[in-house]
């Protein structure tokens, strides 16, 4: 008899993949019956350290197969035109089309493949899967409050032709906080950019999946969880079933998963500082900022007077086009930093190059807030953490999540920026203290609700639980065979 077999099909980039690994792990966990593969697609341009990542997986859940799709030769010049990286890994997603085809084929002559669940960048291997006969659902690694933003997004271009960036009004989503039209994901904000086309195209193709699985939880974002069940998100066409199978994060063990990993460094560090002392300072798997951010990052912090682990990758050099989507070099410290900085905090402050192990340092008993990029797995890990947020959003959906974080959930202070997106030292020094001043009335009650938030995401994946049900209900309608629509 052929095996029953789940493949997932997640995007490249360290933020895509993690938490699909996770999804792996957990049907296996809780439904071993399935086989789990993985497809894996190299490419070009800096996806975050996956690489370790992958090795480390493979060692410690050898039950999870890693497909390894053929490498495709994609110029990093080929994206010239748009200034975005979501061009270009949607150009590297199409072109794995034919690959990603022949492999499940391939699959499908030894296994019965149950399920395909695709992360949303690899929208165009919808129709593909379809004509194979295979149910195909979207794995949805960002927020709930994103899924309504997308799918309602086919709405809100057809009722406007301005481009968004010159739209100084704010938009109303089912579901969401009204939303500044400029704080739409970055590639969504000029129709005449290759990348808006391709989000659009993504957007439309929602409903015409089996379903989608999204990386969140029920007691965490309930208006747009209640938006997208009543229909409001896609007014003109049914939406498909949607299952909140979060929190996922990261579980894999001992991971070395970055450059230098810096594992123990920071852990043996936070085993030495007090209770609810550190703020932790990072910014997701690709964020940068100039030199002088850098040193004014550092300024405020000095100013706070609060004890701190910073990771602190080199500046951004956006003047060689084709090197932009690459990995930094390893900054060197001493230049980057003010003078004398890092000796001055040396009994305070621990700067770490390039990574950290976040999940291990935000479940930390020495660490009291986070300041964030507000990328969904990092808002996630502080949620488990239980640990209190600055929000401080650099690229892709992160604007929309400071909006839903700060206004909606109340789980984050934000970060104020000038016109040209620069924040100040004494707005970083003023945000830290905030952040870390534990009186009862602000930060107090905001610590309140994400230690309500931690309990809530334990109580959804433990037994009986909003999450188990939800891939219980999922994992039954593969094992009955559903329907394809
Ligand atoms: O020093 C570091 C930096 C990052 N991480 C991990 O890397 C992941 C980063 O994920 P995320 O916080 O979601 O940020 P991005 O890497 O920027 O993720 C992309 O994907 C997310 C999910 O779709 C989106 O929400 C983001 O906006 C998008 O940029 C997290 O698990 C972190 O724990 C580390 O372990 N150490």
């Amino acid at each position: 008899m052929k095996k029953d077999t789940i493949v997932l099909y997640p995007s490249p980039g360290m933020g895509h993949l993690i938490s699909m690994v996770e999804l792996g792990k957990l049907i296996l966990t809780h439904h071993p019956s399935f086989s789990i593969i993985i497809f894996i697609t190299n490419a070009p341009y800096n996806t975050g350290s996956t690489a370790a990542y992958i090795n480390r997986v493979s060692q410690t859940t050898p039950s999870i197969l890693f497909h390894h799709l053929p490498t495709i030769s994609l110029p990093l010049d080929s994206t010239i035109e748009s200034p975005h990286l979501e061009t270009l890994v949607f150009k590297l997603l199409h072109l794995n089309n034919p690959n990603v085809h022949q492999a499940l084929k391939t699959i499908s002559q030894s296994s019965t493949v149950k399920s395909f669940i695709i992360d949303f960048f690899c929208y165009s291997s919808l129709d593909f899967a379809h004509n194979l006969k295979i149910p195909t659902y979207y794995f949805f690694t960002a927020s709930a409050a994103c899924l309504a933003f997308h799918l309602y997004f086919p709405t809100i271009h057809k009722n406007t032709t301005k481009n968004f960036k010159n739209l100084q009004t704010h938009l109303g989503f089912p579901g969401l906080p009204s939303i500044l039209a400029s704080d739409m994901p970055k590639p969504m904000l000029d129709r005449t950019d290759e990348a808006y086309d391709e989000f659009l195209y993504f957007s439309a193709s929602i409903p015409r999946s089996q379903g989608i699985i999204v990386n969140s939880f029920e007691l965490l974002e309930p208006r747009p969880i209640k938006a997208i069940s009543d229909g409001l998100c896609v007014p003109n066409a049914s939406t498909p079933p949607v299952y909140y199978i979060g929190p996922l994060i990261d579980s894999t063990d001992g991971r070395k998963n970055g450059p230098g990993s810096n594992e123990s460094v920071c852990l043996d560090w936070l085993d030495s500082q007090p209770s609810r002392t550190v703020v932790f300072l990072s910014f997701g798997s690709l964020g940068l900022f100039n030199a002088a951010q850098l040193k004014e990052i550092a300024v405020g912090l000095e100013k706070s007077g609060h004890r701190f682990l910073w990771v602190v990758r080199s500046p951004s050099e956006p003047k060689d086009k084709t090197r932009r989507f690459l990995a930094p070099p390893e900054p060197d410290l001493d230049a980057l930093l003010p003078k004398g900085f890092l000796a001055r905090t040396k009994v305070r402050g621990l700067v770490v190059k390039s990574w950290a192990p976040q999940v291990k340092v935000l479940s930390h008993k020495s660490v009291g807030g986070f300041v964030t990029h507000c990328g969904w797995n990092s808002a996630l890990e502080a949620v488990c953490g239980g640990v209190p947020m600055v929000a401080w959003p650099l690229y892709a959906e992160q604007r929309m999540n400071k909006a839903v974080l700060v206004e909606d959930m109340k789980l984050a202070l934000p970060m104020d920026e000038s016109e040209d997106g620069f924040v100040t030292a004494s707005e970083v020094e003023k945000r830290v203290k905030e952040l870390m001043d534990d009186s009862d009335d602000g930060i107090g009650s905001l610590r309140k609700r994400i230690m309500v938030m931690s309990e809530g995401a334990k109580a959804a994946m433990s037994e009986g639980g909003s999450s188990r049900r939800a891939l219980a209900e999922l994992a039954e309608s593969w094992k009955l065979g559903n329907q394809i629509i």
